[in-house]
């Protein structure tokens, strides 16, 4: 199986706060990988040092055999193969839906514009956004804005895509609407790595799931084995708190 990520002894402090301690964990092509936990416990750090949004205090990141926290290595290009969704969508406010979706391909990819606005169209449709291409963000509601973002994202054809708490910022009945995307780009085959507190969503999509616990790994396996047979007292704790239905 092709590795596409690799993170072995990564840690994260800010100041005497040690973050995150000895992460080690790979991600293979087309894996779905979930990093669930409490509030707290380190995910959206662990994601925003894999993208380079904050600088790991140690530790190595290997993407496709080389570590990009090598000071030699090109930042710019290795952040060209991920697509990163926010929780707070991040979409340009004065550009409407189709340009939010062309500039990033323009700009960082040279693209041309017709190629990159034939992209873009193709990922609208994908995630049920293409009769909005003229809407600005503040138009939209939260759910078709995070939409437009995954678009976005996609359109810059990555090689994985990074969700932190896609739906935390969404009103609960627009939750369906952006996990039945995501689940439908899982079923197609996309490297996915995502944070979240969708716990059945989790379950249902992931093959590997991991669980942080006060910065460390406290648990990692398949879906089955976390959900069905937590081994471990925080994980099962965590899960009672958070799972509507209860692991049996
Ligand atoms: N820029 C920062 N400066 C100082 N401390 C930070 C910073 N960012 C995060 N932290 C701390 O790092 C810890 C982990 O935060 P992080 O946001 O990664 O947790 P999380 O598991 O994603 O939580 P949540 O589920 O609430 O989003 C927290 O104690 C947080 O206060």
């Amino acid at each position: 199986m092709e590795q596409i990520i690799d993170i072995q002894h990564l840690n994260k402090s800010y100041g005497t706060h040690e973050v995150l301690r000895d992460i080690n964990f790979s991600v293979n092509k087309g894996e779905v990988v979930s990093i669930i936990g409490s509030s707290g416990s380190g995910k959206s750090t662990l994601l925003r040092c894999i993208n380079l949004l904050e600088k790991a205090s140690g530790g190595q990141i290997f993407y496709h055999g080389k570590n990009i926290l090598d000071n030699n290595h090109n930042v710019a290009d290795y952040r060209k193969h991920l697509g990163m969704v926010f929780q707070q969508f991040n979409l340009f406010n004065n550009h409407n839906v189709l340009k939010n979706c062309v500039v990033g391909q323009v700009k960082v990819l040279k693209r041309s514009k017709e190629e990159a606005e034939k992209m873009a169209m193709h990922y609208l449709k994908v995630v049920g956004m293409d009769k909005y291409i003229n809407a600005k963000p503040k138009q939209l509601s939260g759910g078709q804005k995070q939409r437009v973002a995954i678009a976005r994202a996609l359109s810059m054809s990555p090689d994985v895509m990074l969700f932190d708490e896609p739906t935390s910022a969404l009103d609960p009945e627009m939750v369906g609407e952006v996990l039945k995307v995501m689940k439908d780009l899982a079923n197609s085959g996309q490297t996915m790595i995502i944070v979240t507190h969708e716990m059945e969503f989790a379950k249902e999509v992931s093959d590997r799931v991991i669980f942080m616990d006060k910065g460390v790994i406290a648990e990692e396996g398949g879906p089955d084995q976390i959900f069905h047979n937590p081994t471990q007292i925080r994980t099962r704790e965590f899960l009672k708190r958070t799972l509507v239905t209860q692991p049996s």
